[in-house]
């Protein structure tokens, strides 16, 4: 199963840069993660490129206001979609600074929150690689999550 990354705007600063570069270099030993920039802009219009890109994919909005799911569970949920035969594709969509639209949210297949909190969108695609990442080698059975 394909994942992807869908998020709204290159990263600017510094430890965002060097933390996607980090999280994608270490996923590239565990299938197939694929990081995709959409043009930064208002929220209508990133979320029809968001929705527009992911058509056809199991798609996840990130976004504060949904289920917050411990790290086994992502895992959990990843192993029943793997066994799902018509899901080809998981897209994972990060929004610019004013967030989907509440037509996003209706339209993707579930809502992920990385927590309660607001997270800058950088910080925020940071945290969601980190989390794929942990997710692939708990699967694996490796000693990162612990
Ligand atoms: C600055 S936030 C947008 C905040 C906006 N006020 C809203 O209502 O969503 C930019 C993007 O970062 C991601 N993000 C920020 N905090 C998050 C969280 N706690 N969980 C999941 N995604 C988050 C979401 O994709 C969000 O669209």
């Amino acid at each position: 199963m394909r994942v992807r990354i869908l998020a709204a705007g290159k990263p600017a600063l510094a430890y965002a840069k060097s933390g996607v570069d980090e999280y994608l270099k270490r996923l590239g030993r565990y299938g197939s993660y694929e990081l995709e920039y959409l043009k930064a802009g208002d929220s209508a219009t990133v979320s029809a490129a968001l929705l527009e890109r992911s058509a056809g994919n199991f798609r996840i909005a990130m976004d504060e206001r949904g289920e917050v799911l411990a790290t086994q569970s992502w895992a959990d949920k990843f192993a029943s979609l793997e066994m799902r035969g018509d899901v080809k594709a998981v897209s994972f969509l990060i929004g610019a600074s004013d967030g989907h639209t509440e037509e996003l949210r209706q339209t993707c297949d579930a809502v992920w929150s990385l927590s309660r909190l607001t997270m800058q969108h950088e910080l925020a695609l940071v945290v969601l690689l980190e989390q794929l990442y942990r997710v692939a080698t708990l699967r694996r059975g490796e000693p990162y999550h612990r």
